[in-house]
């Protein structure tokens, strides 16, 4: 007899297995949350999205005050060190927490707290903190575990000057040097936050050029601003061999070059969190990157059990994973309306920020789809101008007979909102996805939306110049 029985029971309290747990409880189902950690909220809220993104807003606010003319008048450049921007990021994350504990316990949502191990395809056992366990059956279960940093055996990530994207939230001072190893997103949102901390980065791509999923011209501006910031990008490298000092680490790469630095961010890939969950004895098997694999659904090959978020891997983002968490919940208790998480926004957190939706020019041109552009530079917007982010971009791709809008890429301060607006458009059903809503729109003045009625009269005029047909 199990101490405990629900409808659904969720492993992992991240954003993926939050959004199952509202999603069916507010069908009236009984959901339990189990977490290994004492606070909910995942490795999203703890070590991943929400402290990079806290840290790196009081980053770029030190920034701003550094630079700026106008702050000179009440004070000299002041810089915070590492340890002391991360007591900004706790704060959010108390905040965060509160909020999601509150919402867990409003819907009547069970938290157990401990570690999960499945022990029959319908019940897991719950090793706690005092190694006491406890079993749960349920008729459905949502596997919502995520991911963590992968380690290659080779290097030694229990030395003080090596870290990984969770422990290097522990870092204790500022380095004066570290090398980024993986140029991914991670790779290069930190390259950006230890760049504005005036630490000098050397960073590590293992390919030719940065974030090759994006729009070239959009790659090509990050590697600009990244090299403008100090960061020496150092593309197609490879490590050969690490080694360890008492006050550093030299890296080897296999081209014969060696780094040396205070510390090494090692940001080279994750693995989905399945180990030790027992999946084998209910006939579940990850692959090389601890990843499951689902149907359309989320349902895995035991039909009553799920997966979402991270642990599914593509497109391991926070957004997608609450959706996948809320599709899945859906399809069990059969409210689902067929959706499944396809076109994501990716909004990526450099400095400047880089933000996405649809098509690149290089795929539409793979694809033959004859396409425009529409570009409006921030160096042109009012709002900018008041702002004093003129560095971006933003650039909207169209079909040059449908005018239907295919794709959505910005550089540039606010990038990850901005975004938003084209994506609303372009999912539009037929012809209500045009760029021509932004010509016949009238936006507020001054601000960034502006930026598409200016992408838009810019790409319609190219396109009649082209078609010598009338300018807009
Ligand atoms: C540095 C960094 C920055 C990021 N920035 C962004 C960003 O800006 N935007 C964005 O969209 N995404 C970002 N991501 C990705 C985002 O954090 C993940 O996509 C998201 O956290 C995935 O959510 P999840 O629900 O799958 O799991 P997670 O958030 O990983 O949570 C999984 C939970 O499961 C628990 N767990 C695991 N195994 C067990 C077990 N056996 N028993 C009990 N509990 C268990 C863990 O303790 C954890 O709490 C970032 C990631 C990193 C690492
Ligand atoms: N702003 C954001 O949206 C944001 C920010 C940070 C991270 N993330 C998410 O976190 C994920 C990880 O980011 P990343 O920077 O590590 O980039 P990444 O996924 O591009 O990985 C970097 C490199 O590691 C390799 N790799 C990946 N997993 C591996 C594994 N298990 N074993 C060996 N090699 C592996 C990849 O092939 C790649 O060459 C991304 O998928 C991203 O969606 C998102």
């Amino acid at each position: 007899m199990a101490d405990f029985q629900y409808d659904l029971v969720i492993i992992g309290s991240g954003p993926a297995g939050e959004g199952a747990a509202m999603s069916a409880v507010k069908q009236g189902w009984s959901v339990a949350v189990v977490d290994e950690r004492m606070q909910v909220g995942g490795n999203c809220t703890h070590l991943g999205t929400i402290p990079s993104k806290a840290l790196r807003h009081s980053v770029r606010r030190m920034v701003q005050f550094n630079t700026m003319p106008m702050f000179r008048a009440v004070g000299e450049p002041r810089w915070f060190s590492f340890p002391e921007l991360m007591q900004a990021a706790d704060e959010v994350i108390r905040k965060q927490v509160d909020g999601r504990t509150r919402e867990y316990s409003r819907n009547r949502i069970r938290l157990h707290v401990g570690r999960a191990t499945f022990t029959d395809t319908h019940e897991i056992s719950v090793k706690k903190a005092d190694h006491t366990h406890e079993t749960i059956k349920g008729r459905f279960f949502l596997i919502a575990t995520g991911s963590s940093p992968y380690h290659p055996e080779d290097v030694d990530f229990s030395h003080p000057c090596i870290f990984d994207s969770d422990s290097i939230l522990k870092l204790n001072r500022t380095p004066r040097n570290i090398i980024i190893y993986g140029a991914g997103v991670i790779g290069c949102e930190y390259a950006s936050i230890f760049a504005g901390l005036e630490t000098r980065v050397e960073l590590v791509n293992t390919r030719a050029g940065l974030l090759s999923f994006l729009d070239g011209e959009i790659s090509d501006a990050l590697s600009y601003h990244l090299r403008d910031l100090n960061v020496n990008v150092r593309n197609n490298e490879e490590y050969a061999k690490v080694e360890t000092r008492n006050n550093g680490v030299t890296m080897e790469l296999k081209s014969g070059k060696r780094i040396h630095a205070e510390a090494l961010l090692w940001s080279n890939g994750r693995s989905g969190n399945t180990q030790g969950m027992g999946l084998e004895t209910i006939g579940l098997e990850s692959d090389s990157r601890g990843q499951l694999e689902v149907n359309e659904h989320y349902q895995t090959s035991v039909s009553h059990i799920y997966a979402a978020g991270d642990v599914v891997g593509w497109p391991a983002l926070a957004g997608a994973a609450y959706d996948q968490g809320r599709f899945a919940a859906a399809h069990m208790c059969g409210t689902a309306r067929e959706y499944h998480v396809e076109d994501v926004a990716t909004g990526i957190y450099t400095i400047p920020e880089i933000s996405y939706v649809g098509k690149t020019e290089a795929e539409l041109t793979e694809q033959q789809i004859p396409y425009e552009i529409g570009r409006a530079y921030f160096k042109n917007i009012a709002r900018a101008h008041i702002s004093g982010e003129e560095v971006g971009v933003l650039k909207v791709l169209f079909h040059q007979e449908t005018l239907e809008i295919l794709g959505v890429h910005c550089f540039g301060a606010e990038a990850a909102e901005i975004v938003h607006i084209g994506q609303a458009i372009m999912n539009q059903e037929g012809k209500a996805n045009t760029i021509e809503y932004f010509i016949r729109t009238t936006f507020n003045y001054p601000t960034m939306a502006e930026a598409y009625r200016i992408a838009a009269i810019n790409g319609i005029n190219r396109l009649c110049r082209e078609s010598r047909k009338l300018v807009v």
